[in-house]
């Protein structure tokens, strides 16, 4: 079919291509496509296809626009599309890459705009999704529509995709920032049309209450609930619904024991006294098949009326089974966001929400039968999703709630607190041993710790997107997870303990970042068992530093003993500490818990694999650098290489100012910037740091702008020459200065980016040029080379970023000349593009962020929101607006991120 209209300067076809059987149509059009120029379009069964008209690249003043290859965006991908009609203010819809390739001729009449609301995944950090809007122009408004109509047609299809929500927000949460988080979010809900009721809670337990009191048909009304919080309010609306699962409980640890006495077969064997017997003892009695087992009573155990016989098949339903859960990380931890999207990102989260991405984590079910030692057993049942820990795990959460006002600080400062105690806690703790599983770490270690951890250890099994050991076919859904298939018997464990913990998730976090395990899996329908028993402080205080460091083995003590069990059970001995459950109180004296395998439901998808550089051959590696930083560093080596072969005389390319004036020797303004002294310690740092923090730079925020990384080197050489003018501050090389500012540079980027210093500090990437400062002190460098380094370095970054955020003028454009250069070199892609809402993502099919809450919405951001993000990005600059407010709401308080520039 034949769409009237045309756009661009090329003929525009509008067609639909005769529908195949089972698929759907083909739609064609030629469109104008926001900051790529003019393209076709077209729509196939599993998403769209754009792909320039002019293959061959264009020319623009000299400069060379290498063009894309078709590029794709997936229905499942795309959370909304809107129609704009007319030309109407919209913000930069012909980009400077738009009107250069086709001059505003091409247009010159009233364009109407289809917008397509899709995510980027970051290059650097492929589990950051952020928000990318595809802006597509036709003259023709009938042709927009069409193509408006057929998208929401694909994605309204999609049902896994939610429509109603229940949002809970706590406004309290983590740094208080709770609703501030909820209003950066709403507007991805509302571009997805999803209704939304929004309860924002007034008190400590009122989640719990609303979920309890919703009765089902309101619940079955709604397809999910959003937490918008941290992990604390998440449990407690997790357990406002499942309060509502009948499941038979675990057996006591009293009926396990009295049990136990009565009958000579013992089921459980105390690994303190018989840890070897454990091995080869065949009167232990399987847990399954169990007839033999219910013949001793133990499958009676913990019975209560509705414990089944385990020849009947039991289901355990929910009110409502697609029920799902989400979380908007709020908190102070959100370890269970980063277990599942791989990062604590609130935008990633409600993408991940509204496109429907879901899978299933495991729940633990804990049932404490005595609050103390006098009490009577009162069955009183809690779930966790994430973490249930005892003795320093309790304490410290009862010891950071005095200190709430700290914010997430309180943590750092009770957890020191009540390490410096070292409180220990007697207790026996009984757990189902997995018939193939042995125990994962434990005592076989000679003297107080590893003497070889490094060849025990294994890389772990990390728990990613479609993994294939939760995804295996649960063999046990239908029978209680204390009865586990492959449950041999039950041992135990009983004597001084610092903590016990049960790990459902691996409980990822910013302090912990391999989390407690590792390896646990999202629903594997297990327990990551830990038990930490009593040792010297100092060794207790090298388990936490192994559990705070990336790469670290804290389970690789003696004294850390850890199983992979589908239940256990708990008895205090003495003093008493207290339960922690997902950074929830709960005191407990007598307690037993079971998993249930993939119990809730979440909207998410847990991370990717993340592809790192490292590249398998040393060729691979070079040929994968960006250009500019593979310049520098390769002319550094050579310089310093042909010293070594005494090709030269460093005091020739050394900047001497007398000779460069009265002998004109220029040369010397440009060669000591590739000389970074002879083979040393020092050249091999300088030339690591290019290797690393330039080309985190150049494929970070730097891509696809090379002549913009260019330009950023030829200021610093410049400031660096003019600052070396000053007798006080020359040196006859600079190179190393020029390392620093790139250094410095990247410390501003990323100031949240995780370093180690040698293994041995952990520092945010922020700190990072004061730190080497520092180091050069104690290894005695000069210090002036690398402080005039940074001063050039903030000197850029002022022009080029804090200076345009706060309002002032974006004058530091990058000079044509330059951009001239660098198509002339033909190496690297320069678009001119001149906002990026995040610089690392892609640019091929390249969409925009904006600002949230923009034009187009049902229902607007708060003022407070809009006048936040304006006061943080005054400039007409939608990306740093959005930037700004995810930084607002990311609870990591940067100032400024990312870069503004000023439209046209
Ligand atoms: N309006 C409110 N005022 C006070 N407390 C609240 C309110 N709403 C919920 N709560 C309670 O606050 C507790 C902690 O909430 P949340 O988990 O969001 O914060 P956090 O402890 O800072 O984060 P994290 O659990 O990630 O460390 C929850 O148990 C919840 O019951």
């Amino acid at each position: 079919m034949e769409i009237n209209g045309g756009c661009c300067k090329s003929e525009d076809k509008s067609q639909r291509e005769p529908r195949v059987e089972g698929e759907a149509s083909v739609l064609r059009s030629n469109v104008l496509l926001d900051h790529a120029g003019e393209g076709t379009l077209t729509l196939q069964s599993d998403g769209l296809y754009w792909k320039p008209l002019d293959d061959g690249g264009s020319t623009c003043l000299g400069l060379k626009f290498v063009p894309k290859p078709a590029t794709e965006l997936k229905f499942s991908d795309i959370y909304a599309v809107e129609l704009i009609e007319g030309d109407t203010n919209l913000e930069s819809v012909h980009s400077s890459a738009g009107e250069c390739c086709f001059g505003h001729d091409s247009y010159d009449y009233e364009m109407n705009h289809f917008i397509v609301h899709s995510f980027q995944k970051s290059k650097s950090h492929p589990c950051l999704w952020i928000p990318a809007a595809y802006t597509f122009g036709h003259k023709d408004l009938q042709t927009c529509q069409m193509w408006v109509n057929e998208i929401n047609d694909i994605i309204d299809k999609d049902a896994g995709r939610p429509k109603k929500l229940l949002v809970f927000v706590h406004p309290m949460s983590g740094k208080g920032n709770g609703q501030r988080t909820w209003d950066t979010v709403a507007p991805i809900f509302s571009h997805a049309k999803i209704n939304t009721k929004v309860i924002v809670t007034q008190r400590a337990g009122h989640a719990y209450d609303e979920m309890t009191s919703t009765t089902n048909e309101e619940l079955n009304s709604y397809d999910g609930a959003i937490a918008v919080g941290g992990d604390g309010f998440f449990n407690e609306i997790l357990n406002g619904f499942l309060s509502r699962h009948k499941a038979p409980f675990p057996p006591a640890p009293s009926d396990f024991f009295d049990a136990l006495r009565n009958d000579a077969g013992s089921l459980v064997v105390d690994q303190n006294g018989a840890g070897t017997e454990t091995q080869h003892n065949e009167e232990r009695h399987p847990l399954l098949p169990c007839s033999a087992s219910n013949e001793s009573g133990f499958c009676r155990l913990g019975s209560n009326d509705a414990s089944p016989s385990i020849d009947q098949k039991i289901e355990y339903p929910l009110p409502n089974q697609r029920f799902r859960f989400g979380i908007i990380p709020a908190g102070s931890t959100d370890a269970i966001v980063i277990c599942t999207t791989g990062t604590r990102d609130p935008i990633t989260s409600a993408l991940h929400i509204v496109l429907g991405k879901r899978v299933r984590l495991d729940v633990a079910q804990v049932v404490r039968w005595q609050t103390t030692s006098t009490s009577k057993v009162e069955p009183c049942v809690r779930y966790a999703a994430s973490f249930a820990g005892y003795g320093f795990y309790g304490d410290v959460i009862t010891e950071s709630e005095k200190y709430r006002w700290m914010g997430p600080k309180r943590y750092d400062y009770a957890g020191t607190k009540v390490f410096l105690r070292h409180r220990s806690y007697e207790a026996e703790v009984a757990y189902v041993e997995i018939e193939s599983e042995q125990s994962l770490s434990g005592p076989d270690i000679s003297g107080m710790f590893s003497k070889a951890w490094s060849l025990k250890w294994k890389k772990p099994d990390v728990c990613r997107a479609n993994c294939k050991v939760c995804n295996k076919k649960s063999i046990c859904s239908s029978i209680p997870p204390y009865m586990h298939p492959q449950g041999r018997t039950w041992l135990k464990s009983k004597g001084r303990f610092l903590s016990v913990g049960a790990a459902i998730m691996s409980n990822r976090n910013e302090r912990a970042p391999d989390g407690l395990v590792a390896d646990a899996h999202l629903s594997d329908g297990f327990l990551h068992l830990l038990l930490i028993k009593d040792c010297p402080h100092v060794l207790y205080l090298w388990h936490l530093t192994q559990l705070a460091r990336k790469g670290g083995n804290p389970l690789n003590f003696d004294f850390v003993e850890h199983y992979k069990t589908p239940a256990f059970t708990f008895t205090s001995l003495g003093k008493e500490s207290v339960w922690n459950l997902d950074g929830e109180l709960f005191p407990a004296h007598k307690l037993s818990a079971q998993v249930f395998r993939g119990l809730s439901l979440v909207f998410t998808q847990p991370k990717a694999k993340v592809l790192g550089y490292a590249m398998s051959t040393p060729a691979q590696y070079y040929q994968s650098l960006p250009p500019v930083s593979k310049f520098y560093g390769v002319a550094c080596l050579l310089t310093t290489s042909a010293l070594y072969l005494n090709l030269y005389d460093p005091n020739n390319i050394a900047l001497f100012y007398k000779d460069v004036f009265k002998s004109f020797q220029v040369w010397r303004l440009i060669t000591n910037f590739f000389f970074l002294g002879p083979f040393s310690p020092f050249f091999a740092i300088r030339l690591i740091m290019i290797a690393r923090y330039g080309v985190l730079l150049e494929r970070g925020p730097f891509d696809k702008r090379t002549a913009d990384f260019v330009w950023m080197l030829i200021f610093g050489a410049l400031s660096l020459l003019v600052m070396s003018a000053v007798p006080f501050l020359w040196t006859p090389f600079m190179a190393g200065s020029l390392v620093f500012m790139i250094v410095y540079v990247w410390s501003r980027e990323f100031p949240n980016a995780k370093i180690s210093i040698y293994g041995l500090v952990t520092l945010k990437g922020f700190y990072l040029p004061w730190a080497l400062l520092a180091l050069d002190l104690i290894f005695g460098g000069n210090l002036m080379p690398d402080i005039i380094g940074m001063v050039a370095g903030h000197l850029y970054y002022f022009l080029t970023v804090l200076h345009p955020l706060a309002g002032g003028k974006y004058v530091f454009k990058t000079p044509l000349w330059v951009h001239k250069v660098v198509a002339y070199w033909g190496e690297g892609i320069q678009v001119n593009s001149p906002v990026q809402r995040d610089p690392s993502a892609g640019t091929a099919f390249k969409g925009r962020g904006y600002r949230l809450g923009s034009r187009g919405q049902t229902s607007r951001p708060s003022e407070q929101q809009q006048q936040q993000a304006q006061a943080q990005a005054p400039t007409n600059n939608a990306a740093a607006a959005a930037a700004a407010a995810r930084q607002a709401n990311s609870g990591e308080g940067v100032a400024f991120r990312g870069k503004s520039y000023r439209l046209s």
